[in-house]
């Protein structure tokens, strides 16, 4: 199917809170971010979600995702399907960060738009900014600068999937926007001793410190770069805020504005965890960007606010992980 032939009426903006009979595709629904959508919408009344697991579509074969559009149409689509992970992963798997997530964002929105989506919302991450941005870094700061080397495939992906739904807004007057997420934690989160982000990974080395009655826990790089966490629930919350109340051009930044050192985030889940012993500091690993706060006035000004503490944060992602002691590959 050609553009011009889209099943779409060209409107700028339709009411998301309005009509919980809509069909909305949570695409990535059992990941960390997904499944905290998920348990939004259903909390708020959401009847009809359109949910594939990815051995139920593969969001990389173009042909499958068109024929899924065009069977299931969903009024909304909320893309927080991607190829996701921490600073090894991203820095291992270059091309698996830039391919997968190209073809499963522009399968997503292409398709969206052909099959009468109303809106989409695309998730990026605070890594589409330059390495050395000014901190906190404002929307602006895209493409301004050199990103940083451990996860500049993802990112370019990243930067893509915005450029995208700006074009297709630009050309179309499609409502497709997206949000930037800061470092996320929580429930359903990967627990990979390697590939996952810094919180799951020490939280799960802690816990299996402690278990194992070990005197030394090794975390990776100097503990001096600073991080922002944001909790997923959290982020859900921004994440229906901004398909009711944004219909812009310009990506939006998601974080909770609080930022603190890769060595109090340890010490921090070390005494949340319980465990006793040392930290050992292995700087042959890569410490990645040295800050990125993101400036989320935006955001905060059309009055979404982040509710969970890191502190509180990080006690229910321990109560969720021991109770489902699980692990993603
Ligand atoms: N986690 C974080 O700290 C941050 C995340 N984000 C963004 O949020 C979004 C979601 O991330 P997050 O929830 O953490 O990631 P997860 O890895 O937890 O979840 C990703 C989901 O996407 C699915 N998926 C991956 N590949 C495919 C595919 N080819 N076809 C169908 N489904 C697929 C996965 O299914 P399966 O596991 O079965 O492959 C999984 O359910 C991403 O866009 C990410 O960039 C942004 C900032 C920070
Ligand atoms: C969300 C964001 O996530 C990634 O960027 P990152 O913020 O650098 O992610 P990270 O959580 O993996 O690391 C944060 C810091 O923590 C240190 N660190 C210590 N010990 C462990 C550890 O055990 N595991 C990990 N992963 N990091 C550790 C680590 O050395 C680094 O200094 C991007 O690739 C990109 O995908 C992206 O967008």
């Amino acid at each position: 199917m050609g553009s011009s032939d889209c099943q779409h009426s060209g409107s700028e903006s339709s009411p998301f809170l309005s009509d919980k009979s809509a069909k909305v595709f949570v695409a990535g629904h059992r990941g960390l971010v997904g499944s905290a959508i998920v348990r939004k919408l259903q909390s708020l009344g959401f009847a009809n979600l359109v949910l594939r697991t990815h051995s139920e579509l593969d969001l990389t074969r173009q042909a499958d995702v068109e024929s899924f559009f065009a069977a299931e149409k969903p009024d909304f689509v909320i893309l927080a399907a991607a190829k996701v992970g921490g600073i090894h992963a991203n820095n291992t798997y270059p091309a698996d960060f830039i391919a997968i997530n190209l073809q499963i964002q522009t399968n997503v929105i292409d398709s969206a738009y052909k099959h009468g989506v109303k809106k989409l919302l695309f998730l990026g991450s605070s890594c589409i900014y330059p390495k050395l941005a000014p901190q906190p870094i404002p929307e602006d700061a895209l493409l301004t600068g050199p990103l940083e080397p451990t996860n500049e495939w993802y990112a370019v992906a990243k930067i893509a999937g915005i450029k995208m739904c700006q074009g297709y807004r630009i050309q179309y007057s499609w409502d497709a926007i997206s949000g930037m997420p800061t470092n996320l934690y929580g429930p359903n989160d990967n627990f990979h001793p390697e590939n996952s982000h810094v919180l799951p990974a020490l939280m799960r080395r802690f816990h299996e410190a402690k278990v194992n009655g070990d005197k030394e826990v090794v975390v990776w790089g100097t503990g001096s770069p600073l991080r922002e966490f944001l909790h997923v629930d959290d982020l859900a919350d921004a994440v229906v805020f901004m398909m009711e109340e944004y219909s812009g051009l310009e990506h939006l930044n998601v974080g909770s504005g609080k930022e603190v050192t890769i060595k109090e985030l340890a010490e921090l889940v070390k005494e949340v965890v319980g465990f006793e012993g040392e930290l050992v500091w292995d700087s042959s690993k890569p410490d990645g960007t040295p800050r990125k706060l993101m400036d989320s006035s935006k955001l905060l000004g059309m009055g979404w606010k982040p509710k969970v503490s890191l502190r509180e944060g990080l006690v229910d992602t321990y109560k969720w992980y021991t109770a489902n002691a699980i692990t993603k590959q």
